[in-house]
């Protein structure tokens, strides 16, 4: 049985939460305010985040940082935006010790870090581990299978830790690809909106598979670019979360590129961290010598640099060439 926090209580935080805790470790869920709190604690469920779902018993929800200093891991799980001033907001109260697992799948606007990058400057790497790969909180929740990928610098260490966050619907598989599973999780997110967009388009399924193919290529040269591994873009965390995400309109990057080109998005649209990552995830595949076709489409769509079918026609016309 192992001790863990889980910080930040939307729907993926408190679907690991849960998902940990019916696997009989002991886990403290921490929200983000009291109220928050309250509402999970009095009702045993997430309904802002995971309606319908009722929550582990033995969960243990609070919003007091303080319960977190009993941990053996910390899992941050709130957007790649806010990583950092939440780090520094619960620092204190993180034993020396723990292992800290990131969840979130983005890069900083600011400062242009992943989490990993962000963290890596203020805590010993070798704390630290990426979780990412295909997976809707909500399957999660309800213990559908689900295979992800949790990578640390050290393939023993991660390889431990693998096995005693795994549960028996929920498999971990260990890699040592810190840099492939972060950065997989985040662009992912970009060729996601650019699919939702041409769903919204109803460019028609061939289309779709065509982005989603040529998307690969681009995630691909990028993280190899930035030291990540070919083989892991072609895993769970790689082409399994790029899969799923362009696939279904649960994900909200892909809803949020349908909305936007159907002019439907919301005031409360839920989160899409693509929208925030485009730009870097751009600037990224260019240093790696990527032209990036589908990401900058992305980035001008969103900018309003181009209209949605000036994208499209934009793509259309590029110079035909080889494939590989
Ligand atoms: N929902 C999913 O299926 C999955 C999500 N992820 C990733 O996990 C991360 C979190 O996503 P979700 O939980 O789905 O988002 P969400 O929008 O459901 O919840 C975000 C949570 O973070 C909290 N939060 C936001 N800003 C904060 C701040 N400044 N300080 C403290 N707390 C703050 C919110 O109160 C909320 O509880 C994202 O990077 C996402 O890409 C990864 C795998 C699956
Ligand atoms: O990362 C996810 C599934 O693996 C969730 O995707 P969305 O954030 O697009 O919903």
């Amino acid at each position: 049985m192992s001790k863990i926090g889980v910080v930040g209580a939307g729907a993926w935080g408190t679907a690991l939460a849960h998902a940990w805790s019916q696997a009989e470790n002991s886990v403290t869920l921490l929200a983000r305010t009291e109220k928050a709190a309250k509402v999970i604690r009095e009702t045993g469920m997430n309904e802002a985040y995971l309606p319908g779902i009722a929550l582990s018993a033995s969960l243990q929800t609070t919003a007091n940082p303080s319960a977190l200093s009993s941990c053996d891991h910390i899992a941050l799980v709130t957007p790649a935006q806010t990583i950092g001033e939440v780090f520094e907001k619960v620092s204190l109260h993180i034993p020396p010790t723990s292992q800290i697992i990131l969840c979130s799948k983005g890069i900083n606007k600011q400062s242009a870090l992943t989490p990993w990058g962000i963290l890596g400057k203020v805590v010993d790497q070798t704390r630290l581990a990426v979780l990412s790969g295909p997976s809707f909180a909500s399957d999660v929740a309800r213990e559908l299978p689900t295979a992800i990928t949790l990578a640390m610098e050290n393939i023993a260490d991660a390889e431990k830790l693998s096995a005693e966050l795994s549960t028996p619907t929920l498999r971990l598989y260990a890699s040592d690809d810190t840099i492939g599973v972060e950065l997989g999780g985040a662009l992912k997110n970009v060729i996601a909106l650019a699919v939702g967009m041409a769903r919204g388009l109803n460019l028609g399924a061939s289309a779709e598979a065509a982005l989603i193919a040529r998307g690969f290529v681009e995630m691909q040269a990028t993280i190899v670019g930035q030291g990540g591994e070919a083989q892991t873009v072609s895993g769970l965390s790689g082409l399994g979360d790029l899969v799923l995400t362009c696939s279904s309109p649960q994900s909200r990057n892909f809803a949020y590129g349908q909305a936007f080109v159907t002019r439907s998005l919301t005031d409360n649209q839920p989160l899409a961290e693509g929208v925030h990552t485009a730009q870097r995830a751009l600037h990224s595949a260019r240093q790696a010598g990527m032209e990036a076709p589908i990401m900058e489409a992305v980035v001008k769509v969103l900018d309003s640099v181009w209209t949605p079918q000036e994208a499209m026609q934009n793509l259309l016309a590029r110079p035909l060439k080889r494939e590989h």
